[in-house]
């Protein structure tokens, strides 16, 4: 089938390589000059595992182009895949939706069909459909399919090609079968429905998530306080298949462009309808709350930071991505320099997102080495690989305190005391070599 996607991004470009993979003609339409030019050079803009051969491999049946009019005339499907980045007040903002539904009104010759994959507010797709009812051209029919999408990022391909399941909101036969011809080469199950029931699928399976990582992070910090282990706990609890094993990872947070966000409208669609989700509500509040919890902790051992160096190991909001939106390292990086921390980040794959957004208030490090000398704090945001594999040994050699703050349960707490480490992670029993706050006055003295 021929098919355009608005949008190049995380979701877009993911889309296009997996459908031209399965033998599909795609054009691939931005609005940003830079990044179509960068994709037709060979450059994948975006960091994502198995993006990059996946793209070659299928240049012949993907193009990328800026011409959107072109690509929507020639079109039988079009996915909308552009940003639906929240407001300040939680709400979503279309106006990528509704730029993009107005140039296909503007550009579609022919009959097609527009499968809408960004997550938007319940009753956007009939809005979306009586819009191009009324404004598209004469004679041209287009129906419109709430068509969300579950892919996490750094998994994307795999989570495309393998998904557990299609969400496919329709309105009539025809689009039905349209959807469901373009997913046949995935051979992968369905699930049909009504516009709005698929577009409410997708806030609730993510606000689902996020429901259960706060949850688990409130346990995590209930056994800080009695002296229970987190990882055990979740292992007990998720071996049950009803409550099920992941998800349940305590640490600092959710973080990324989707959990936040989606939370947030779906807080707001509902009290715009009077209602007030109050597990909802909850979920956000603590989760805001989880994100500081490594400066609590740095606060007990170090008192102030103005003065101190502070590494930070991880600024992309989980690994596998270079993004960095809503990262939970970005606001302990922010609050770290207003206190007057010199801070030294590591990061394999968001160091350019790290210089764009601190410049020279920070040091951009190519090696956790480089990082961690000297420092007298150490921040883990990230569980990339590299951080797993870390000799402990060497924060002991490198660092001028060894107090290692880890936010994602990196490492075996009993491992880190002998390596000699002032360790401490979340939800679990911290080592014998853990500070009390008015002993920290001159961390050296206690080493
Ligand atoms: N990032 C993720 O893991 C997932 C995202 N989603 C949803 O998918 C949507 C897209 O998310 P991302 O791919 O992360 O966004 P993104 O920000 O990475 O990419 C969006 C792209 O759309 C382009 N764009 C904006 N207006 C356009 C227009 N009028 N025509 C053509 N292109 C235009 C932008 O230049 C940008 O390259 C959002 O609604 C998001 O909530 C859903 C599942 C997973
Ligand atoms: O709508 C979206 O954009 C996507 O949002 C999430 O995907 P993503 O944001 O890529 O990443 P997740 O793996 O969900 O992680 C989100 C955040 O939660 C954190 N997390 C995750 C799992 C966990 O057990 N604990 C935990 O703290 C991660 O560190 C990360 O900061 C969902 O998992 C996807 O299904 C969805 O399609």
């Amino acid at each position: 089938m021929k098919i355009a996607i608005a949008g190049a991004g995380y979701v877009g470009l993911v889309t296009a390589a997996c459908l031209a993979d399965k033998g599909h003609d795609v054009i691939c339409v931005d609005v940003s000059e830079e990044k179509i030019h960068r994709l037709n050079e060979g450059i994948v803009p975006i960091y994502e595992p198995g993006l990059e051969p996946l793209i070659q491999r299928n240049s012949a049946r993907l193009r990328f182009t800026t011409d959107d009019a072109e690509a929507y005339r020639w079109a039988e499907v079009i996915m909308v895949a552009v940003g639906t980045p929240p407001l300040p007040d939680g709400s979503v903002k279309l106006d990528d939706v509704w730029e993009t539904l107005r140039r296909i009104a503007a550009s579609a010759e022919r009959d097609c069909l527009v499968a809408i994959k960004s997550t938007v507010p319940v009753g956007t797709g009939d809005e979306a459909a009586r819009f191009l009812a009324e404004h598209g051209r004469r004679g041209v029919r287009i129906d419109v399919v709430s068509n969300p999408e579950f892919l996490s990022q750094g998994t994307a391909v795999r989570d495309t090609l393998q998904a557990p399941r299609i969400v496919l909101g329709v309105e009539s036969g025809r689009a039905e079968r349209m959807m469901k011809d373009l997913y046949a080469p995935f051979a992968l199950p369905y699930v049909v429905t009504d516009r709005k029931s698929a577009e409410m699928i997708k806030y609730a399976a993510n606000v689902f998530l996020a429901l259960k990582i706060s949850y688990i992070n409130e346990i995590a910090n209930v056994c800080e306080l009695v002296g229970a282990n987190i990882e055990a706990v979740a292992e007990g609890i998720g071996m049950d298949p009803r409550i099920g094993r992941r998800f349940l990872r305590a640490g600092v947070g959710y973080g990324g462009s989707c959990l936040p966000k989606d939370t947030k409208a779906l807080y707001a669609l509902a009290a715009s309808h009077g209602y007030s989700l109050k597990t909802v509500e909850a979920a956000i509040a603590v989760n805001e709350k989880q994100k500081w919890k490594l400066l609590e902790k740095a606060r007990a051992h170090l008192g102030v930071f103005s003065g101190r160096t502070a590494a930070v190991l991880g600024a992309a909001f989980k690994p596998g991505t270079d993004d960095v939106r809503e990262s939970p390292a970005f606001a302990n990086i922010e609050r770290l320099i207003a206190e007057g921390a010199a801070v030294r980040v590591w990061d394999p794959a968001a160091l350019g997102h790290v210089s764009r957004r601190f410049g020279d208030a920070v040091v951009c490090c190519e090696t956790m080495e480089e990082a961690i000398r000297g420092a007298d704090v150490c921040f883990i945001f990230t569980e990339w690989p590299a951080v797993l594999q870390f000799d402990l040994h060497r924060y002991k050699t490198l660092m001028k305190t060894p107090i290692v703050l880890d936010g994602r349960n990196c490492y075996d707490p009993k491992q880190a005391d002998a390596a000699g480490l002032i360790y401490e992670s979340i939800g679990r029993p911290v080592g014998h070599r853990q500070l009390k706050v008015d002993e920290a006055v001159d961390i050296q003295r206690h080493l």
